[in-house]
């Protein structure tokens, strides 16, 4: 019998997800080279994906999945404004099973459901940087690794202002955090609402990867304004103790901040503790101002760019109408897409700055683009020009990757710390 695809829907009773639940949460969990958990520990794993489509392949009557695959709708936050995306994690497939269409089946599957429920866009975080272009998706964002040298940094501004607090209880902790992310993800094109589970793994470092026992090392540390509004939060452990050197060094997992002095507040107390002498944040915006808020930059170590959000058009007119754009013009964007979904000539017309129109149009267009690049320009987070000179985008009207350039310019860097 040939392998089938199925898809499911978790059933949740009592905090426990069903049999076919576990044992695709089983199977995906080895793929990634995971630990192995008990029943129990996969069954409350499996209803953290309640609502949550699960899609499997199946070498019948193994009940088992050969390959998983899970999606949801997540608030995707664009120029302007927000939209919802299909978020897809968890592609996987049985290491005796690779190499045979199985990863490309499910996808090809996931996608085309998305498009039948009117998706404009998919996103996803990938293990590999070469696996999703074959796909249609295009790099949207990137993140920065940076290192703080607490001991020599020096704030320009001496006085700290507002208050820290160290929450314990992890209620309370999401109560004050997740108010400040949803006014913070709306202003970083590329940031996603978080899921149950995702908060649940920020906060606590529960996840399906250790059976969702919680980290005991991290904190989570809110900061309130003058008025004791929470404005910003870090979520930090500890990842090389004080013992052997009477230095340690913090790990940041998460850090949002929805004013400058939050978050210059929060880096002075991740650097102002006893006992810290480097802070380090794997997951950091490509334009952190962290250098700047202190009066030598050199405390601040900056590393390569990394890949982070792909985004794969699923619908170029819904996905272009749902952004804002800084300037009036209108311009003829013709895109490829071998995988079918979305190719065409479209118009995009923004002199209603408040509602950009997206017509299909038989003009000469301006410029000549395949689905991925839309994907990586969208958000605003690569120059049109840049992928003009390395061949991602033919130029056909004189200057047009410049009028682009202008068009699709974003109020802020695209950012999305959250690897799923
Ligand atoms: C969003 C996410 O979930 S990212 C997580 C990706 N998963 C992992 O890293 C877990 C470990 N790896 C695996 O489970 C598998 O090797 C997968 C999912 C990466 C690939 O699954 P497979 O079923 O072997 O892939 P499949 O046979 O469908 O190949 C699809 C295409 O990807 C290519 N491909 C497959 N694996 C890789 C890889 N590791 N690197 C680069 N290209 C790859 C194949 O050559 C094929 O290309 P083509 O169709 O253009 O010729």
């Amino acid at each position: 019998m040939p392998t089938q695809i199925r898809s499911m829907t978790p059933r949740v009773t009592e905090g426990s997800a069903d049999a076919g639940t576990v044992a695709w949460t089983r199977a995906m969990l080895a793929s990634f080279l995971g630990p192995r958990l008990e029943s129990e520990q996969l069954a409350r794993i499996g209803a953290g994906f309640e609502g949550m489509r699960l899609r499997g392949a199946y070498d019948d009557p193994d009940p088992s999945p050969v390959a998983t695959l899970r999606s949801w709708d997540a608030e995707l936050t664009v120029p302007g404004g927000t939209l919802t995306a299909h978020a897809v994690t968890g592609i996987g497939v049985r290491s005796t099973h690779r190499r045979r269409g199985l990863a490309r089946r499910l996808l090809a599957e996931d996608l085309a459901a998305a498009v039948r429920t009117g998706s404009p866009a998919a996103v996803l975080t990938s293990t590999q940087g070469s696996l999703y272009e074959r796909f249609g998706f295009g790099l949207a964002t990137r993140t920065r690794s940076i290192t703080l040298d607490a001991t020599s940094a020096r704030f320009r501004d001496a006085e700290p202002r507002g208050t820290v607090e160290i929450v314990d209880r992890p209620d309370a902790a999401l109560a004050l955090a997740r108010p400040v992310h949803d006014r913070a993800r709306r202003r970083h094109p590329g940031a996603l609402a978080r899921t149950p589970q995702q908060w649940d793994a920020v906060l606590s470092g529960a996840g399906p990867w250790n059976g969702l026992e919680p980290d005991r090392a991290r904190q989570v540390v809110i900061w309130r304004d003058d008025d004791g509004e929470p404005a910003g939060y870090v979520v930090h452990r500890v990842e090389e103790g004080w013992y052997a050197t009477g230095s340690a060094t913090l790990g940041v997992a998460d850090l949002q901040a929805v004013t400058p002095t939050a978050y210059a507040e929060l880096w002075r107390h991740l650097c102002g503790q006893d006992l810290v002498g480097t802070v380090r944040w794997g997951q950091a915006s490509v334009d952190e101002p962290l250098g700047w808020l202190l009066s030598d930059h050199r405390a601040v170590t900056v590393e390569g760019d990394k890949a982070m959000l792909w985004l794969r058009v699923l619908d170029v007119p819904a996905l272009l109408a749902a952004r804002r754009y800084p300037i009036e013009d209108a311009i003829v964007l013709e895109v490829a897409d071998d995988a079918g979904f979305t190719p065409g000539r479209w118009r995009l017309d923004t002199h209603d700055r408040l509602a950009p129109a997206v017509e299909p149009t038989r003009d000469t267009p301006d410029v000549v683009l395949p689905v991925t690049s839309l994907g990586s320009l969208v958000l605003g987070g690569v120059d049109p020009r840049v992928l003009a000179r390395t061949g991602r985008l033919e130029e056909a009207s004189p200057g047009a990757a410049g009028r682009l350039a202008r068009l699709l310019a974003a109020p802020s860097v695209p950012w999305n710390g959250t690897p799923f």
